[in-house]
């Protein structure tokens, strides 16, 4: 049977990158999704402002909604010291599995842990399995309709500290209006809006970076 595109990404970067070179694991993507296949990736236009948000943070506990491919995932982990530690929620087996060989080909697998599973039902978990009190930094590129319901979650379970970092993908295109809004109108956000393109193409996109007020 035909593979899959996330098959034949991965087959790109085993192709064209170096093990343990995590940028040209980043090129390899990039290339791919460029000249071959679009796909959902934060690309590079967004991700260096994904850099600049984790470079300026310099985050030691990380969270990330949505591996897909673990292009971003590469993004941010290859950005920490040693001893952070990024965990990454992706509910799909297959992608999970492709993830995990993209994470290993950049030689960033001791920085990074994917858990298979729902972010709904592994968010309440992240104290007593993963021993996290509160997070530095939370990227949210997983279904759009999760994002309020997960950054509430998180609230509630007292993941977030004062200071902490949500960073959205997609806020214009597909769009996640009621995260927008609320984190936009809430006293316990300070939200800015950061400017780009969808990722490989010319329409509008951008991330929303909201800072936890506490
Ligand atoms: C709740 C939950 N828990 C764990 N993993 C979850 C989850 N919800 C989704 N996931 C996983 O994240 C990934 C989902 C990402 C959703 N992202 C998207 O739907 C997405 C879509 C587009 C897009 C834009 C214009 C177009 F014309 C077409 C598409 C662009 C993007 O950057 C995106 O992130 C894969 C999925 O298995
Ligand atoms: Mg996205």
């Amino acid at each position: 049977t035909r593979s899959t595109r996330p098959q034949r990404l991965l087959k790109a970067v085993q192709k064209n990158a170096t093990r343990g070179d995590p940028q040209s694991v980043i090129s390899a993507i990039d290339h791919f999704c460029r000249h071959s296949e679009w796909a959902m990736n934060i690309g590079d236009e967004k991700g260096t402002i994904l850099d600049s948000v984790v470079n300026e943070l310099n985050p030691e506990k990380v969270l990330e909604l949505g591996t897909y491919c673990g292009y971003s995932t590469v993004r941010i982990a290859r950005l920490l010291p040693p001893g952070a530690r990024l965990i990454t929620l992706e509910f799909n087996g297959d992608y999970a599995a492709i993830a995990r060989q993209v994470i290993t080909w950049a030689g960033l697998e001791d920085r990074v842990q994917l858990v298979e599973g729902a972010s709904e039902d592994w968010i309440p978990r992240m104290k007593e399995h993963f021993g996290i009190e509160t997070f530095d930094l939370v990227f949210l590129d997983h279904w759009k309709d999760r994002y309020l319901p997960d950054t509430k979650l998180m609230e509630d379970c007292g993941l977030l500290r004062k200071g902490t970092v949500l960073l959205a993908d997609n806020v214009i295109c597909p769009g996640v209006p009621d995260y927008l809004q609320y984190v936009r109108n809430s006293l316990s956000y300070k939200s800015c809006y950061f400017k780009s393109h969808l990722e490989y193409t010319k329409a509008e996109d951008g991330l929303e970076k909201s800072v936890f007020l506490g």
